[in-house]
């Protein structure tokens, strides 16, 4: 089987979409495991999931939300479909974008563009400003949108990062066409690995979660399960289940780690409640911002609650010195 990779070359590759210079391998550069490994250029999301499937690579980085244009809506749906992936890190790039076009081009001749969706929808106001007749044709990343226009692309210009001019032979029509300078894509690097990273106490937990049978409240019950044990959401989106109109799934970032007590102790409430529950990773947050909550819902109260509820199975006489967990634990 020529096609089959071995374990060592799987060993040392990393996907991500290419081709070389997009925002991704950026992203990946950041990683340093990644640093002397191969790293392999996919066209999309579905690829890069496969290749980390089948042993192809080690782990792949995928963009999963942008500041401007919310969550990545393919990457979303591929995590909620493709059972046994990991997310193990997360990565944050500022994005900003040229207008480039073939050597010669001028701005007034530019009637149709290539665009990465995303990329699109980050420059619009300038694009409908700037070229309010334009016509767009989406391109599978930044910087293939760029080379489709030496291939057989009706388009006349494209929009790319601005380090483009190291690949592509272009002329810049136009420079920072974002329409928010401080935009942010977020990446996270996607692998098979089981193991849970260490908790460093600036983490965060991502899940997708299916609420039961349609009733009144039962988004809030699902909320519930989060805000009784103190722990923030800092990503809350909906995506259709795709099964019939009207269904959701819910892509989740919670503050906390799984090894965090109010974070498992959340899970296992999710757990009961709902039909679904995708655990996607604990990991170390990029901006390594430690997590902040409550005394109350520090590990020790859920440890001592436990012990007490044993203490009682077991026959144990009680303490009549606190009277609560919190009061056991901080002493009040
Ligand atoms: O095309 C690229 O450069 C990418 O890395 C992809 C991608 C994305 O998938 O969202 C990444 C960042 C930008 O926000 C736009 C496109």
């Amino acid at each position: 089987m020529p096609d089959e990779p071995s374990a060592d070359a799987a060993h040392e590759t990393y996907s991500y979409l290419g081709p070389a210079g997009t925002f991704t391998e950026a992203a990946l550069a950041q990683v340093e495991a990644a640093a002397g490994r191969t790293w392999r250029p996919v066209n999309n999301v579905g690829e890069a999931f496969a290749d980390v499937i089948s042993g192809r690579s080690i782990a792949a980085m995928i963009a999963i939300e942008n500041s401007i244009e919310g969550g990545v809506s393919a990457t979303q749906d591929a995590l909620a479909n493709v059972p046994g992936l990991r997310i193990i890190g997360e990565y944050l790039v500022p994005v900003n974008f040229v207008l480039v076009g073939r050597r010669g081009t001028t701005i007034d001749g530019v009637k149709v563009i290539n665009a990465h969706p995303v990329a699109y929808a980050q420059t619009r106001g300038w694009l409908e400003t700037a070229l309010p007749t334009h016509g767009h044709i989406p391109a599978t990343s930044n910087v293939a949108a760029a080379s489709e226009l030496f291939l057989s692309s009706q388009a006349d210009a494209a929009v790319a990062p601005p380090g483009i001019v190291n690949h592509y032979d272009v002329d810049v029509l136009a420079e920072d066409i974002g329409d928010n300078p401080n935009a942010v894509t977020r990446f996270v690097l996607v692998g098979r690995e089981l193991s849970i990273p260490a908790p460093t106490g600036a983490d965060k937990t991502s899940l997708i979660v299916e609420l039961p049978d349609d009733h009144a409240g039962a988004l809030l019950e699902m909320l519930e399960q989060f805000s009784t044990r103190g722990v923030n959401l800092s990503l809350l989106e909906s995506r259709p289940i795709g099964d019939a109109l009207g269904r959701y799934r819910f892509v989740i970032d919670a503050d906390g780690h799984i090894l965090d007590e109010r974070v498992a102790d959340a899970l296992l409430g999710l757990r009961r409640f709902s039909p679904q529950v995708i655990f996607l990773g604990s990991y170390p947050r990029a901006d390594k911002q430690q997590i902040e909550f409550t005394s109350r819902y520090d590990d020790e109260v859920f440890i001592e609650a436990r012990d007490w509820l044993r203490g009682l199975v077991s026959g144990e006489p009680q303490s009549a010195e606190a009277s609560s967990a919190t009061d056991a634990v901080t002493g009040m």
